[in-house]
């Protein structure tokens, strides 16, 4: 008689968030395969999964003097790039876990290498990278040159917005009042425009004072989040790339703070701010 097949070990992951942007954080060190979109959209399900918005996976480094490398799955199972919250979430587990120091170290992303500082209580540094603004690398179609506000008709309704890479694609709409913000209506708009390829992640900034501007964010392959860490950073820079606001910001989102500071167009951005180990768990798969 034929054996039956051994039931595949329990998948082990933490649940943490950084200002209310959620994440399922996989150990893939020494191997393990990462998920596939399926398995991504089963853990992200918010009734009949553990519930998240983006699973991260910690893998071995790509550069030499890295700790580690993370991966980002959006909760609809595409892959992005960059994911701010989650690269804070994820010096935090290296920490815990031991693998880094409570101190200065490097984790790479898809989007290249990030010096970290761990600040205490849970809170960190992430430097971002250069914010790019060429129109054919965020991907951005139709502008051959760069341009501060470009200006988009969609389906007759026109839309002024800035566009920026973090590594990622970032829209910003600049608002009166973001409460009132159209975020459910322009943010699917302009994902599916044709300009953006890639689609983007869509924000609507409002300027509080020359150092606070709140933000609230359509995110590509999630919806409107709570916090968009590379949403921060992108409409920060596209703000003080206008000359709107001061080049070290508070940037308040629905459920929480983040800091961006950005000295001068030819230096990296960084990005402070929280993160939380909700709990641990094992998904049977
Ligand atoms: N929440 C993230 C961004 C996650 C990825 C994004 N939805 C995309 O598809 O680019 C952040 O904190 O930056």
């Amino acid at each position: 008689m034929a054996e039956a097949a051994a039931p595949a070990a329990p998948l082990r992951f933490s649940k943490m968030h950084g200002a209310g942007n959620d994440f399922v954080v996989l150990d893939l060190r020494g191997g393990v395969v990462a998920p596939d979109a399926q398995l991504c959209r089963r853990l992200a399900d918010r009734h009949t999964g553990v519930g998240c918005d983006q699973i991260l996976t910690v893998e071995d480094p790509l550069s030499a003097g890295a700790v580690a490398s993370y991966r980002i799955w959006n909760s609809d199972g595409s892959a992005s790039q960059q994911c701010g919250n989650g690269a804070r979430c994820i010096a935090a587990w290296l920490v815990r876990d031991g693998a880094a120091a409570d101190g200065d170290f490097a984790v790479d992303s898809p989007a290249g290498r990030h010096p970290v500082a761990a600040l205490g209580e849970g809170r960190f540094r992430i430097d971002m990278g250069r914010p790019e603004f060429d129109p054919a690398r965020i991907p951005l179609r139709g502008y051959p040159a760069r341009q501060d506000q470009y200006v988009l008709d969609v389906h007759d309704t026109v839309i002024g917005f800035g566009a920026v890479s973090m590594g990622n694609p970032h829209a910003v709409i600049e608002v009166d009042d973001v409460d009132a913000a159209p975020v459910e209506t322009i943010g699917p708009m302009l994902q599916s425009s044709q300009e953006f390829p890639e689609s983007a992640n869509v924000g609507f900034a409002q300027v509080l004072a020359p150092d606070r501007i709140r933000l609230r964010v359509y995110e590509r392959g999630v919806g409107e989040t709570l916090a968009c860490g590379s949403g921060a950073c992108a409409a920060a820079a596209v703000l003080m790339q206008r000359g709107r606001i001061q080049r070290e910001v508070a940037v308040q989102l629905p459920g929480g703070e983040l800091r961006i500071a950005w000295p001068d167009a030819e230096s990296t951005l960084s990005m402070s701010g929280p993160t939380a180990f909700v709990f641990e768990g094992e998904w049977n798969r």
